[in-house]
């Protein structure tokens, strides 16, 4: 177990909404200094206000560029590596360009810290690296593959890095929470893509107790799932509009974007047969196996057994009341409904 306090940590990214929210956990907690590595000078100068802490220290840079990503990484003890082109529509459009951020980047990040002397690096991953079809999720896969091959290609690393996948966050920027909760307010229709399609559905707080928790746990190469209930955009959609007292919003259907699933998959029929249940999480090891298959194959490894993915068909699926109550928990909705605790 690795103890976070007093400890200093970096973030990659981290100006952004996860960013910027595991940097308040960790002052929380009582870590020495936070790095925080991102390109935008102003968001980096509202951040600075906004936390007013002595502890956070802002470097400029991206990730693209190793020598930038340096200088965040000296003395760090634990790596958040939040940095990523995420939004799934601009991706399939500049394809080369989530390589560049979310592949590339990964790897000068991972290489950086690792000559930095760094223990933990954690990957933030997604649900739309699994079976990918659209090219952030396909560059985010990569990204995964890069960090399980520096802990297989470098087992005498002192750094352990790990992995986590998570669904959809709620109320992220640019997310359809919020964009529903402007077209209520506008008074116009809502848009539904496709009413049956289904999202995971965590809450940012969710989303740092994962990271913290592979912080803590990880082995070299491993990756974490945290089990999330889902419901259909439509559930979602009614959910929200009941919040704000419409209960029975104009739905309108536009049809399903560039690169989307019905369904999203959190862990593959390969990696649950290979996972550990651990309560809250699953937990996939590292296949540390070398390229030298022959060595293994007297020793029997190939544990073959049926199973199903793990996907936002066939968790727990929300009720429109189910979900109003965990909209509820969302400091964001608080603030909305006047609830602010
Ligand atoms: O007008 C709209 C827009 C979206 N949706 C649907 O709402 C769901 C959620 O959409 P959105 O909030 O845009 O999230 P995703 O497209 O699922 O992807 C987001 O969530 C991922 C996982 O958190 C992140 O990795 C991505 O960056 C982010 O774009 C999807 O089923 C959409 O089809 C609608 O019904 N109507």
């Amino acid at each position: 177990m690795q103890a976070l306090d007093g400890s200093v940590v970096a973030i990659t990214g981290g100006t952004g909404s996860f960013g910027s929210t595991m940097a308040g956990h960790l002052l929380g907690r009582g870590v020495r200094q936070v790095n925080i590595l991102s390109r935008d000078e102003a968001k980096q100068d509202d951040m600075r206000r906004r936390f007013t802490d002595e502890r956070l220290r802002f470097f400029l840079g991206d990730v693209r560029d190793a020598a930038s990503v340096s200088p965040a990484m000296r003395d760090v003890d634990f790596v958040f590596h939040a940095a990523a082109l995420k939004q799934v529509p601009s991706c399939e459009f500049f394809p080369h360009q989530a390589v560049l951020t979310n592949v590339t980047g990964s790897d000068n990040v991972i290489r950086e810290a690792a000559r930095a002397g760094v223990r933990s690096l954690v990957c933030l991953s997604t649900d739309k690296a699994v079976y990918p079809v659209n090219a952030m999720g396909m560059s985010k896969a990569l990204m995964e593959k890069t960090a399980q091959a520096f802990a297989r290609n470098y087992p005498e690393s002192e750094m352990t890095v790990s992995i986590t996948r998570y669904g959809n966050v709620m109320y992220s920027r640019g997310s359809v929470i919020p964009m529903f909760v402007k077209q209520i307010q506008s008074g116009q229709p809502l848009t539904l893509t496709e009413p049956k399609m289904t999202r995971f559905l965590m809450s940012l707080a969710d989303s740092v107790d994962l990271v913290d928790h592979a912080f803590t746990h990880a082995q070299p190469g491993d990756l974490f799932i945290k089990k999330a209930p889902a419901s259909t955009v439509e559930v979602l959609a009614r959910a929200v509009a009941s919040l704000l007292g419409d209960e029975d919003p104009d739905l309108r259907v536009i049809g399903i974007r560039h690169g989307e699933k019905m369904h999203e998959t959190l862990l593959s029929s390969e990696e649950i047969v290979k996972a550990s249940d651990e309560g809250d999480y699953f937990r996939v090891p590292l296949d540390a196996r070398s390229l030298q298959y022959e060595l293994y194959f007297e020793e029997g490894e190939t544990r073959i057994s049926r199973s199903d993915d793990y996907t936002s068909a066939n968790t727990r699926q929300l009720t429109v009341e189910d979900t109003k109550e965990l909209l509820l928990q969302l400091p964001e909705v608080q603030a909305l409904l006047g609830q602010a605790t």
